[in-house]
């Protein structure tokens, strides 16, 4: 067993009767959400609903307009970044620094080194390019490269806006291996996603769906309350 907090302890991760909005707008009100660790939560919905949003949140990137998210470790507390990865649609990484150098200096970032980044770059399927610069890569190159820094460090919560955008199919079957494997290990994931993820293996008490058009103005309410165990 992996020893760091939150993998091989008890993690919940609960969002209660939280709200949205950007600009005026409220995007999605009432929401709850609880899940554990080895679990993991799919948010889908139509573009704009606010599924972006929401993650933004949950990873305390953006304020709540209404209600709040709280990360527990073995029943303390803790902030949400301090024990995520958070992967936006945007790479993260500078592009004319090489493929070594952006994953170091995540890795120094993150702290608590899983992989070596070879290791990582093997394992999302990247040979022989860690000395080009990031810039150089194809769109799923750079994607696998991103992917890879949840490899480098150990963090338990994943954070994931559309993780397998401009992966082929190929590279999304890794990644679903991938991420089968962290939430075997009794990590947690978030993804906002478009497509299905592949995580059916993980079986069916692992996984949770949450449509973001269910907790928009006008509908929210009993079947909020569904999602707070
Ligand atoms: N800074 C901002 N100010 C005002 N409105 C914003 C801002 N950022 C985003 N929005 C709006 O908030 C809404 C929700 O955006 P968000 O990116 O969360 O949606 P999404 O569900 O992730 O969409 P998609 O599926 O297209 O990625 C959109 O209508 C967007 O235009």
């Amino acid at each position: 067993m992996i020893n760091i907090r939150g993998i091989g302890g008890h993690m919940r991760l609960v969002a209660e009767n939280l709200s949205g909005e950007r600009g005026d707008n409220l995007l999605f009100n009432s929401l709850c959400a609880s899940l554990s660790d080895g679990q993991a939560l799919i948010i889908t919905g139509p573009n704009g609903a606010g599924k972006s949003t929401l993650l933004r949140i949950i990873a305390g990137l953006l304020p709540a307009s209404d209600g709040t998210v709280w990360l527990e470790i073995d029943g303390a507390q803790e902030p949400v970044m301090a024990h995520s990865h958070y992967l936006s649609t945007l790479n993260a990484m500078k592009p004319a620094l090489s493929v070594y150098e952006n994953l170091k200096f995540w890795q120094d970032f993150h702290g608590s080194p899983l992989h070596d980044i070879d290791e990582a770059l093997e394992i999302v399927g990247l040979y022989n390019i860690d000395h080009l610069p990031y810039g150089y890569l194809s769109t799923g190159q750079k994607r696998r490269v991103t992917i890879a820094t949840l490899l480098c460090s150990h963090r338990p919560l994943w954070l994931l806006d559309e993780p397998t955008s401009g992966l082929d199919t190929h590279a999304q079957a890794m990644f679903a291996g991938v991420m089968r494997e962290h939430l075997k290990k009794g990590g947690m994931i978030v993804a906002v996603t478009h497509i299905a993820l592949g995580l059916e293996q993980a079986g069916s008490d692992a996984v949770q769906h949450l449509r973001l058009e269910d907790y928009q103005l006008g509908d929210h309410g009993a079947e909020a309350q569904g999602w707070l165990s």
